[in-house]
């Protein structure tokens, strides 16, 4: 995306947002809460159109985007809206349905854990359940580009551990995973390239050991963010 704008009444959410995600990789957007990073992830999967700028995914422009394109981009949002009645393996293999070589159902569904909870529905699921069937959901077509808003917060340790093997491998498979996360962490384990975001702009962008220097990531991190909050 390319200098993208996006207001809400008098609060300028996203100004002049600038940043790309590569086949391949993983790009991981950091930044404090309020920065963006979702409504970002929105435009970037047309759920939202921007005021201003220029946003390309695959090429295409998202917003409007027809069925094609958006088989091609799987999705993960914080609020995951999730169908509430369903199991979740049912709703796995439904959505297999749509794609012409969907990933393994069983075996996405073995490695996140969810065989454990198969027999409840979503409505009543934990949250940390409700993100593992949704990051299934977003990775169950194979997409060539992903976006994961959080996919690990509130996850245990285990499933947290197995999310980071499917990115990675996700994104080994030629896939653009974009993950966003408030994990130094999680980003120093999976980022091939970090993406931070402050106040509705971009403040560092690069591989991650472009971005994390000398000083380490963190402390980048804390001073880019306090800088520019103050400024
Ligand atoms: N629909 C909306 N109406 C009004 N303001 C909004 C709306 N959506 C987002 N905002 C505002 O836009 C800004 C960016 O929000 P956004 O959710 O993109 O941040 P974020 O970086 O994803 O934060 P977090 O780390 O908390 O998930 C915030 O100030 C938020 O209050």
């Amino acid at each position: 995306m390319d200098g993208v704008v996006r207001r809400f009444g008098a609060v300028e959410a996203l100004r002049g947002l600038t940043w790309s995600a590569r086949s391949g990789e993983v790009t991981c957007v950091l930044g404090p809460n309020g920065a963006g990073k979702t409504t970002g992830v929105e435009i970037a999967v047309g759920l939202q159109r921007p005021d201003a700028g220029t946003v390309r995914v695959l090429g295409a422009d998202p917003w409007g985007a027809g069925a094609a394109h958006r088989a091609r981009v799987g999705v993960m949002l914080q609020d995951g809206g999730l169908p509430q009645s369903v199991r979740p393996v049912a709703l796995l293999q439904h959505l297999a349905r749509f794609w012409e070589r969907p990933a393994d159902v069983p075996a996405l569904v073995r490695r996140l854990g969810i065989e454990d909870f198969a027999r409840t529905t979503v409505r009543r699921l934990s949250g940390g359940q409700r993100q593992r069937v949704a990051l299934a959901g977003a990775l169950v077509g194979r997409p060539e580009v992903a976006f994961l808003d959080e996919p690990t917060a509130g996850l245990d340790p285990h499933a947290r551990r197995e999310v980071h093997s499917i990115i990675a491998e996700t994104a080994a498979g030629g896939c653009a995973t974009v993950v966003t996360t408030h994990s130094f962490e999680e980003a120093e384990r999976l980022a091939d390239r970090v993406v931070i975001v402050v106040a509705g702009r971009v403040v560092a962008d690069g591989t991650l050991a472009e971005v994390a220097g000398t000083e380490g990531l963190e402390a980048t991190y804390f001073r880019l963010a306090d800088s520019e909050v103050v400024r």
